[in-house]
């Protein structure tokens, strides 16, 4: 068994961003700009947003944060949203997820402009991606392509099973590994929760490569897969301990696998790492740079 080690790969991605922006600030352009809104006093996004504005640091970015109170209004936050998409000086903007339920999230998302629209979300970036048009993919499903480049495993022609149809992971990974562009050309099954056990089992029992977003702790065990697969695990379960688990059973699955991201240290840094490319790519965008 081999680790997908999350943070070596984010930290040679965002040392590589750091040298690009060096040379453009040193071409007399202003730094690279991404503005984070926050809304009320979620621990775990607390710790992401964080974590965020750490990494803006470390590429060489401004980072901004701005936080709400739980009881902000959606037209209040409507407006703030209006106000940073007409301001050229930021170059990417996110609204941190989840968000109150008294705030549409899809109706916040919409808002944005897609220009600035880092996370990848909103329908024009999520369509265009699914097109194969240049477009900012989620950084989460970007991310987990950028692991598997960086240790080079094939994923062209293989079977992949992801688990989880959300549209921050399952859905957009799903896409891009079956998209005959970027990492893509693999054969792809997209299950979820309802899904029927035994069919469940059926299809991750053949696969190559296994992604699971389900937030379940444990919810992949090694029955579930075959020997020598690669095994992606996005759940991020924080239990009553105060450990955080993945979705996979790592301790017994780690014997079947050739390659398995840790929990912590996998997918979630990329899922930060790939936000900085994202963030590149819009500034680049901006100043019509390569
Ligand atoms: N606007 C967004 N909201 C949310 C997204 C997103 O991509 N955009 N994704 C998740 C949370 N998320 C990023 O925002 C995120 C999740 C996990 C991590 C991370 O680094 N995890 C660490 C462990 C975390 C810890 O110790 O607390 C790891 O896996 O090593 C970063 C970002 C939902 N919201």
């Amino acid at each position: 068994m081999n680790l997908l080690d999350g943070k070596k790969c984010a930290d040679s991605l965002v040392a590589d961003i750091a040298r690009k922006v060096a040379g453009y600030v040193e071409s007399g352009l202003r730094k690279p700009h991404m503005t984070v809104i926050l809304v009320g006093e979620h621990a775990p996004s607390e710790s992401y947003v964080k974590s965020k504005i750490k990494s803006c640091e470390k590429a060489g970015f401004e980072g901004a944060l701005l936080r709400f109170p739980e009881t902000v209004t959606e037209e209040e936050l409507l407006a703030k949203i209006r106000e940073i998409n007409a301001n050229p000086a930021t170059d990417g903007l996110i609204v941190q997820l989840p968000l109150p339920p008294h705030i549409n999230p899809q109706k916040i998302i919409n808002a944005i402009d897609p220009d600035k629209d880092i996370d990848g979300f909103h329908p024009t970036n999520f369509g265009k991606m699914t097109l194969g048009q240049k477009a900012f993919r989620p950084a989460t499903a970007y991310g987990i392509c950028k692991l598997l480049q960086f240790y080079e495993i094939p994923v062209w022609g293989k079977h992949c099973v992801v688990i989880g149809r959300s549209n921050i992971v399952g859905k957009p990974i799903s896409i891009m590994l079956a998209n005959d562009f970027d990492i893509g050309n693999a054969t792809v099954t997209l299950t979820h929760i309802e899904t029927p056990r035994e069919l469940l089992l059926d299809e991750t029992r053949r696969a190559d490569i296994i992604i699971v977003a389900v937030g379940i702790p444990g919810f992949v065990t090694d029955d579930m897969v075959k020997e020598g697969a690669v095994v992606i695990d996005v759940g991020i379960n924080r239990l009553d301990d105060g450990k955080i688990v993945g979705d996979v059973d790592f301790e017994n699955v780690k014997g079947k696998c050739s390659w398995i991201t840790p929990v912590p240290g996998g997918v979630g840094r990329m899922t930060v790492a790939a936000l900085m490319l994202n963030t590149l790519m819009a500034y680049q965008n901006n100043f019509n740079l390569d």
